[in-house]
């Protein structure tokens, strides 16, 4: 069996990645598995442990890191967030194309470790629909909210990093976008 691609979905904090990811994640045809980050966030009202993230201490996360368990990490506005290596690996081996939806920091080293991995970059229409999304979203205080915003403006100059760039104005059509880079990379590797 052919091993799972890896596929690194990146885009600043409210840019809509989690609202995307819900129009194409059921797709049985792309044969999806998402990776489920661990991080020392705690969590907002309705996420489930285990299934939106795997909620940690600090030493909890510090331990995983010096085990070396996790493929990447990374602290963004105060907290640490990081892939559990072993899961990718398990469910790449079983054929799955494994997302992964991390920030800058953490797409970096996993395109230097795994420089076949597919990378995305959602950006917003505009700053002013950025900071409203955040806003209207009411899941952090004020003052998170600007660390955000201001930690987006700099994400946004790395999108060079990337392979491919959609624009999350229609979340549907952003959707329909990466459904396409996803087919057509299945395509190639099946070819290869
Ligand atoms: N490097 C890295 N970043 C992650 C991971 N999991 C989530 N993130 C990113 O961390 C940032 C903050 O995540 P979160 O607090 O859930 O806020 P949200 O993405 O705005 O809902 C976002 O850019 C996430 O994509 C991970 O395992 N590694
Ligand atoms: N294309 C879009 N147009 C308008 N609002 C959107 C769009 N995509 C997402 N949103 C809204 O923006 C907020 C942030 O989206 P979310 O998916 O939580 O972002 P992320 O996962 O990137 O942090 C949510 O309230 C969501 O409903």
């Amino acid at each position: 069996m052919k091993r799972g691609l890896l596929i690194i979905i990146s885009g600043p904090s409210g840019v809509g990645k989690g609202t995307v990811r819900k129009y194409f994640e059921a797709n049985k045809d792309l044969n999806l598995a998402y990776s489920t980050s661990m991080t020392t966030r705690k969590p907002r009202e309705g996420e489930i442990d285990g299934k939106d993230y795997f909620f940690v201490t600090r030493e909890q996360f510090i331990q995983s890191i010096q085990k070396g368990e996790l493929l990447e990490y990374a602290e963004f506005v105060g907290n640490y967030y990081g892939t559990p290596l072993k899961e990718v690996n398990r469910l790449r081996d079983e054929g799955k194309n494994v997302l992964l939806e991390i920030e800058v920091q953490g797409a970096k080293q996993v395109q230097e470790k795994c420089p076949d991995a597919i990378s995305i970059f959602i950006i917003p229409p505009s700053m002013e629909e950025l900071e409203n999304r955040i806003r209207g979203r009411k899941s952090e205080p004020e003052e998170i909210v600007q660390q955000r915003l201001a930690k987006a403006e700099k994400e946004l100059k790395l999108v060079n990093q990337y392979k491919y760039i959609v624009c999350n104005d229609d979340p549907k059509l952003a959707a329909d976008l990466i459904q396409t880079i996803i087919y057509r990379n299945i395509e190639i590797e099946e070819n290869k």
